[in-house]
């Protein structure tokens, strides 16, 4: 049966794309051993996807991936998985976001459509409602990352607007510069993308989800502080 169908227009649709694990996390490449950096990138993922399933306003989410272990991943997450499409071209992560959310499935006339980073392992689900909600007001929104300079959500809640994503480098401003309004609120999981050491003490500071705490223990990473947030 297909469930977007019957969807309430209200819920929203969440894209997660994450590249082939052999070329994930590069920026972390100096401070962690292939196998430690692919782990790492799983367990986020994870993280970020117990905390989506857990925010009453989404309805469904899917992950778009190459790599055959973040599908098996995905799989026992309880989430849908697309493939990349066949030729990404040069701009490969905006291309499969344009793709997905073109999907039939996808349904963006019906459901809001969010474009969401997968490396938030701070992210709450009560984090991603107040960013719904308050994206309801606009035709297409964006959640700007902890840096100030990048995007971690993009939201398209009319069905008219389309979701044109500009990820990349500066793409706060990309977003901002066609269109969209930046969403204020406190929200500091969902801000939280780990692409670097530092990202990624700020995560262990803040206080990951469980998968990602598991993972800095085996790792061995210390931030040197007790995490500020009790995850929930
Ligand atoms: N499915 C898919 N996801 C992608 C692709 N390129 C990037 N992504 C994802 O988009 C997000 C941002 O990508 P990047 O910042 O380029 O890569 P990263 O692995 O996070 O970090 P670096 O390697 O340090 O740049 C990550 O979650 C990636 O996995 C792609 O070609 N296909
Ligand atoms: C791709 C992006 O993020 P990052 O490179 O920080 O993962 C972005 O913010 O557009």
């Amino acid at each position: 049966m297909d469930t977007a169908l019957h969807m309430p227009p209200h819920r929203a649709h969440v894209l997660i794309a994450v590249k082939d694990l052999g070329r994930a996390k590069t920026r972390l490449a100096s401070r962690l051993l292939p196998t430690q950096r692919t782990d790492l990138v799983l367990a986020m993922l994870r993280d970020t996807v117990a905390a989506a399933r857990t925010a009453a306003a989404v309805g469904e989410i899917t992950v778009i991936t190459p790599d055959p272990t973040v599908v098996a991943v995905a799989e026992e997450c309880g989430v849908g998985w697309l493939p990349d499409p066949q030729s990404p071209g040069d701009d490969p992560l905006n291309a499969v976001l344009r793709a997905a959310a073109a999907h039939p499935g996808a349904r963006p006339g019906r459901t809001a459509v969010v474009a969401l980073q997968g490396d938030l392992p701070c992210l709450l689900g009560s984090e991603l409602d107040a960013a719904l909600a308050a994206a309801r007001n606009h035709p297409r929104a964006i959640v700007v990352d902890h840096h100030g300079t990048g995007t971690a959500a993009l939201i398209v809640g009319e069905p008219a607007a389309g979701l044109d994503p500009r990820f990349g480098p500066d793409s706060a401003a990309r977003h901002l510069g066609s269109g969209a309004t930046a969403l204020t609120g406190d929200w500091p999981g969902l801000r939280l993308d780990v692409d670097t050491a530092a990202d990624l003490d700020a995560a262990a500071a803040l206080g990951p989800g469980p998968a990602t705490v598991e993972q800095l223990r085996r790792i061995g990473w210390h931030s040197g502080a007790a995490p500020t947030r009790k995850f929930t």
